[in-house]
């Protein structure tokens, strides 16, 4: 089987997205074919009007009846192609961006994260945007190749010379064209990266502007984002310059045309070999010959853009996503944290981010009981948020196997076992929007009274109350401080309680009132149901029943606080150099 050429491919896939609207685009080649067959018939009605002039015992008003028929049914075969290409046009960019949106929610984190959300986002904005041209241009392409043929023929019907002479320039115009578009369309797809690149490099840099600001670093950073503007344009000014050369060349070429066409059939004519009538029908079909030329090269070029922009889109359908069904749905569920059997269980779970890569942790052997506090510490890089990453499902062990409620992971949903968790982010990140948006994120369905008492059990009942728009506050605005930023954060994970609380603890000092807040909601949830920190601070591992000492992946010890001050080395070391020992705060009563 031989393979098709990348160009080839690439058209294939800008005709995959409006293949589904085809029923559409058929009606608008037919009327376009309409539309060309009207504008065709009027050069040859208007040599029909001329031959009447002679004949005076014929009604003149027949033949100027039908032209000016030809000219209002024309105009509203065009506007009608106009509006229904317009909409359908549109209706392939919004396929297209929807379907990017979807795929980005539902891919692995990883092929989200794995990218500038910059660069993702510019595919849904600008490539999107170019298919609207490009899918008007397939139709277009051949609405007016058909035309060009039909101009030809018409023109061959009244003289076969000149047919020759206008033969002769459109071949001309046709090699210039076949020389240039590779290149205008390298040119373009060189642009069009580019523009990802800026948009990847601008969010990235937008997002970290207080460490850019912090490190004086605007002059430079702008430097680098402008230098891949400047490059988008080097290579857009480039593809114009290429389409400028094409359209002088065909209008220079079919202009000429016509001057001679004018010159050799007015000899013609002269001689007696050429109608005068059929001389000017001749020469308004050279001059139509302009319309289908200039639709070609315009069709053409845009063709090159969308097929550049659909390749890229169809790249995001490549990404892996997240399985969405349960492979082994026949599994009855167990009720919650029932018995004996531990809510979360790890068994010899070895994992990597990449093949070849070492692993990020290996052979993990862990039970999270359904009730309690279980603490994770260990030194930076030991595979701590490697272990969230496998309870939340957004890495998938290479071997051994994660248990909820003792049953096998792969035989949930994603959204099946998430629903079991809530998650505090060590970043605690908002949503945009307000307040109330940001709590309602989880359950939008949460009762107002709900709303309260959490807002109450995270110490933000009094900051709401001040605020003058309460719970409709815009978390854009600097009203709300860090501190209470990961009070949202929090109160939205205790909103429902959750079977398993995970909660990836700041590692930056945190407000007194935040920390009391942290820790009286970790007790309060821990005697209820699971809760698993990620550990920064000697309070939160006072407060654990079971601490795991992480190390190079693997869990080196576990115990109480007493236990692994007496039994390990690294616990030691890592209380120590945190400095943390004495930093235990007043007693929650008392903050
Ligand atoms: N997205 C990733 N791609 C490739 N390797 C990764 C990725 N995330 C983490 N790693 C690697 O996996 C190992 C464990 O990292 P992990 O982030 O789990 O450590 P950690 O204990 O949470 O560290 P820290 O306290 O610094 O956040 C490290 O060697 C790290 O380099």
């Amino acid at each position: 089987m031989t393979v098709p050429p990348p160009r080839f491919q690439r058209l294939r896939t800008l005709v995959s997205f409006v293949t589904p609207h085809r029923r559409v685009l058929v009606a608008g080649f037919l009327l376009g074919l309409l539309g060309s067959a009207v504008g065709l018939a009027t050069p040859m009605v208007t040599k029909w009007v001329i031959d009447t002039l002679g004949q005076s015992d014929t009604s003149l008003w027949r033949p100027v009846g039908v032209l000016l028929g030809l000219v209002v049914v024309g105009a509203a075969i065009s506007m009608w192609q106009w509006v229904i290409m317009g909409t359908v046009s549109e209706k392939v960019v919004l396929d297209a961006r929807v379907s990017m949106i979807r795929r980005y929610f539902v891919a692995r984190v990883r092929e989200i994260t794995g990218r500038p959300s910059g660069e993702l986002v510019t595919r849904v904005t600008s490539d999107a945007g170019l298919l609207h041209n490009a899918s008007a241009s397939i139709v277009g392409l051949l609405n007016s190749s058909l035309a060009l043929v039909a101009t030809l023929i018409l023109m061959g019907v009244l003289d076969r010379v000149l047919l020759g002479l206008t033969l002769a320039s459109v071949l001309v115009v046709g090699a210039v064209m076949t020389a240039l578009m590779p290149a205008i369309a390298k040119a373009q797809e060189a642009a069009q990266e580019s523009v990802g690149r800026l948009g990847g490099a601008l969010e990235g840099a937008l997002r970290a502007i207080r460490t850019v600001k912090a490190s004086r670093a605007e002059e430079r950073q702008t430097e680098r984002i402008v230098a891949d503007a400047r490059d988008s344009a080097a290579h857009a000014i480039r593809a114009a310059r290429r389409t400028a050369t094409v359209w002088t060349i065909s209008w220079t070429g079919i202009q000429l045309a016509i001057i001679v066409i004018l010159g050799i059939g007015a000899w013609r004519a002269d001689r007696g070999l050429l109608e005068v009538s059929s001389l000017i029908a001749f020469l308004l079909y050279a001059f139509q010959l302009m319309g289908p030329v200039t639709e070609l090269t315009q069709n053409v070029t845009n063709l090159q853009a969308g097929m550049a922009a659909a390749a890229r889109i169809r790249q995001v359908d490549a990404m892996e996503v997240e399985p969405g069904s349960p492979i082994d749905a026949g599994v009855a569920r167990v009720a919650a944290g029932s018995g004996e059997v531990p809510i979360l269980e790890f068994r010899s779970v070895t994992a990597r981010y990449a093949p070849g890569t070492e692993p990020a942790v290996r052979g993990i052997d862990l039970a999270v009981p359904s009730r309690g506090h279980t603490a994770i510490v260990g030194p930076s890089g030991a595979g701590k948020t490697t272990l969230f990453s496998l309870i939340l499902r957004f890495l998938e062990p290479e071997s051994g196997e994660v248990l909820l409620d003792g049953r096998p992971y792969r035989s949930y949903t994603h959204d099946e076992v998430r629903a079991r968790l809530a998650y505090v982010e060590q970043e605690t990140p908002v949503v945009p929007g307000t307040i109330r948006d940001n709590l309602l994120f989880t359950h939008p369905d949460a009762t107002e009274a709900e709303v309260m008492a959490v807002l109450r059990a995270v110490r933000l009942d009094d900051k709401i109350d001040s605020l003058a728009e309460g719970l409709d506050t815009s978390l854009t605005e600097n009203e709300v401080s860090g501190g209470q930023r990961q009070r949202i954060a929090l109160a939205r994970a205790i909103l429902r309680t959750p079977d398993v609380l995970l909660l990836d603890e700041a590692t930056a000092q945190v407000d007194g009132l935040t920390e009391a807040a942290l820790h009286e909601c970790i007790r309060e949830r821990a005697a209820a149901g699971a809760v698993v920190t990620i550990a920064h601070r000697l309070s939160t591992v006072l407060d654990a029943d079971t601490i795991i000492v992480l190390e190079e992946g693997r869990i080196r010890a576990r115990g109480t606080h007493a236990e692994l001050l007496a039994a390990d080395s690294l616990y030691r070391k890592l209380v120590e150099a945190l400095r943390i020992a004495e930093a235990r705060p007043e007693p929650v009563g008392a903050a």
